[in-house]
């Protein structure tokens, strides 16, 4: 396959964006909160990550356009639900315009009073902490209130992988034979440890 070209301008190409940032695999997340009178809102969200341990931090990246990040901004609060191989038709939902996202689904709600999705892998509970500009979305940083217990550590997660839902294949539920080395590499502790 030949490398996407940049336009004659040296723009970069929304399809070419699209294809090279695909293949970068991710987890997905369902971002949750209340309007005031209560009702649910959420949104599909892949652009989440662990920002800082010290204080606890996390961040996502909603679209400038989004009612779920109005909803959010408004409320002060969100929950990041970890979305689990079995909620594909969960994510493809809360990753679409329908009205009623929440419409015969199961859910309860956090410490902080947003809809965790009954079923999820983990879920976080967060306040705004602050909101930074990233072109056509918000980057947004979370201060972790509360953090749920993880289920069972059979469950397997979705992945969003070329545009497409994938997962990890069945029998891959225990670490593979290289994971020593990289627990080695992620518990090796210098100056310039990440994590
Ligand atoms: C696997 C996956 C990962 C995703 N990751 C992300 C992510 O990291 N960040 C992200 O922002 N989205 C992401 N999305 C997309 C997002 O989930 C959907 O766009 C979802 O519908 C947003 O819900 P909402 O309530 O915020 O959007 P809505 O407010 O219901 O709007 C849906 C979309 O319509 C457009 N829109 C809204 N209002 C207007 C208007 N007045 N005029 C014109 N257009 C408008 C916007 O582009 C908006 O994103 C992801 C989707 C999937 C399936
Ligand atoms: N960060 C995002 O906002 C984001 C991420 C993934 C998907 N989506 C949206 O979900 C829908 C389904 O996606 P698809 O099946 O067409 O996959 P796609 O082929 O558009 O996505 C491939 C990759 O491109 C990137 N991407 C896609 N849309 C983006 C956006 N608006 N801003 C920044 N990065 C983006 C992501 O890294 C994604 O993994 C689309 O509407 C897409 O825009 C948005």
């Amino acid at each position: 396959m030949t490398a996407p070209e940049a336009g004659r301008d040296g723009a970069i190409d929304p399809r070419a964006f699209r294809t090279v940032l695909g293949q970068f695999c991710t987890g997905v997340t369902v971002i949750t909160t209340t309007e005031d009178d209560g009702t649910p809102v959420g949104f599909a969200c892949q652009s989440f990550a662990a920002l800082s341990l010290d204080p606890p931090l996390v961040l996502f990246c909603p679209t400038k356009q989004s009612r779920s990040w109005a909803a959010i901004e408004r409320a002060g609060r969100f929950c990041v639900n970890v979305l689990a191989e079995e909620q594909q038709q969960t994510c493809a939902r809360f990753g679409s315009r329908e009205p009623d996202k929440f419409a015969g689904l199961d859910w309860t709600s956090s410490p902080l009073g947003s809809p965790v999705l009954t079923g999820s892998l983990a879920h976080i509970d967060c306040t705004v902490e602050t909101v930074h500009d990233g072109g056509d979305h918000w980057v947004v940083f979370g201060r972790v209130s509360s953090l749920s217990e993880v289920r069972d550590d059979k469950e397997r997660p979705l992945l969003f992988y070329r545009g497409q839902y994938t997962g990890i294949e069945p029998e891959k539920t225990t670490p593979a034979p290289w994971r020593d080395d990289l627990e080695a590499f992620l518990t090796s502790v210098t100056e310039d440890t990440w994590l």
